[in-house]
């Protein structure tokens, strides 16, 4: 099967508006897509896209467009090849390589076309992925620069350990599904009232986790967070993100001053890039019981196996359209498999519940095999738009069923939100 044609969209959610101010470091988030449709020649699309904020998106759309000679003409059916074509390139590798707006890119064409193969064989990807050996996964994983964590012989053995049981595994999904945490409470511009009525609606709803964003001002999280704690009571989770905020030192001290509360985790305390930091952040902060999350925005594998081998975080939060892809995702549940560290995704954005789904189902199933302190994130925002948006029942997300991976935007949203001609902005 080869891409015939591309098409692209500048999708933009001004409806996002409601969540101005919502956490520490985005005021004003135009929710958007950079959106991606792939044509085939047997006939089929596949529909994939990036996560970005307002104007970015344009910055998005250009570097898909750049991207897209690498991908007309070319052949789908080895999707481990097709990745690499838009990593690998000897031109492309000096942009970065691996980083920032083209990896972005590369990851709506990468995951398009994983979408493409799942329409074609009637699948699911979760499921497309579930039903490889080990050693079609590894083929899948771009292994440049990760030996010194994890070699291919290695994700063979993680992968081999993992195949009884595939079965049971995919039968308890089935039945109880994979549990999800909330965001919907915790947003910074809620006031208390509206902060209390969401976590105790949480409660009722079945989550077992919610989120806070802090980071914005000191006396208002300490406010908020005691309210949360006392709504939820002691047995559901309060995990709380900053958004990059803080200095190392800050971040500290901050976090020292919301522990009375319990905090589960601290998301993103500095920036994504100090590895580091992170580490000291997590060893200040471990006599408090309080653990290190981030992932959302870091650029690559590379720096998830420093993050890992640093001993800097408790939980990695893959993003499904950061890195490049489905692939390069399967490359960090194995190393964070390798680590023994929890996968909890990043999600909410446009889509990104849809997508990552798939990839934690893939990571329960055929990698880490165990549900153990592992969440996936949700949002409640922006699901209508969606052809096949995510199920979420009890607090879990309920295993997807229809071929592909759940990234098709509806025509008409697509035509409705467009940028900047669409009936929304005009
Ligand atoms: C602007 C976005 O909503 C972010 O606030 C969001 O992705 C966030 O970091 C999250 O973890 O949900």
């Amino acid at each position: 099967m080869k891409i015939v044609a591309i098409d692209t969209y500048d999708v933009r959610f001004p409806t996002s508006r409601e969540l101005d101010g919502s956490d520490a470091m985005n005021p004003d988030p135009d929710y958007s897509a950079a959106y991606v449709v792939l044509h085939a020649d047997n006939g089929r699309a596949g529909h994939g896209f990036t996560f970005t904020i307002g104007r970015g998106n344009e910055v998005c759309q250009a570097a898909i467009e750049a991207l897209a000679p690498f991908v007309v003409g070319q052949s789908v059916d080895d999707l481990g090849e097709f990745a690499r074509r838009l990593t690998h390139d000897s031109q492309i590798r000096w942009l970065g390589p691996e980083k920032g707006v083209v990896h972005l890119a590369a990851a709506a064409l990468i995951n398009a076309a994983w979408d493409l193969a799942g329409k074609t064989a009637g699948k699911p990807v979760w499921q497309l992925l579930a039903e490889m050996s080990p050693q079609q996964i590894v083929d899948l994983v771009d292994w440049r620069y990760l030996s010194d964590a994890l070699n291919p012989a290695e994700a063979l053995e993680i992968l081999s350990a993992a195949l009884p049981g595939r079965a049971d595994r995919i039968a308890d999904l089935k039945r109880s599904g994979y549990p999800a945490y909330t965001t919907s409470p915790g947003w910074l511009g809620y006031s208390d009232e509206k902060l209390v009525r969401l976590a105790r609606e949480a409660v009722a709803d079945g989550y077992t986790q919610i989120k806070l964003k802090v980071g914005d001002n000191l006396e208002d999280d300490v406010r908020r967070m005691k309210l949360a704690r006392q709504t939820v009571g002691d047995s559901i989770r309060v995990a709380v993100d900053a958004n990059q905020r803080w200095d190392v030192d800050e971040a500290v001290r901050w976090m020292t001053a919301l522990a009375p509360y319990d905090p589960w985790w601290i998301e993103e305390p500095t920036s994504p890039d100090d590895v580091l930091g992170h580490a000291a952040i997590r060893r200040a902060l471990s006599p408090s019981g309080i653990k290190v999350a981030t992932g959302e925005h870091v650029q690559n594998r590379i720096i998830f196996k420093q993050l890992l081998q640093a001993d800097a975080v408790d939980f990695v939060q893959i993003d499904a359209a950061r890195v490049a892809g489905v692939n390069e995702n399967i490359a960090i549940l194995l190393l964070a498999a390798k680590y023994g560290k929890p996968v909890c995704p990043h999600a909410g954005g446009v889509g990104l519940c849809e997508l990552v789904q798939h990839l934690s189902i893939f990571d329960y199933v055929a990698v880490s095999g165990s549900m153990q302190d592992r969440v996936i994130e949700y949002v409640d925002h922006l699901h209508e738009h969606f052809v096949d948006p995510v199920v979420i029942q009890d607090g879990a997300y309920q295993v997807p069923t229809a071929p592909g991976f759940s990234a098709e935007i509806r025509p008409e949203t697509l035509q409705r939100f467009s940028y900047p001609d669409g009936p929304e902005w005009a």
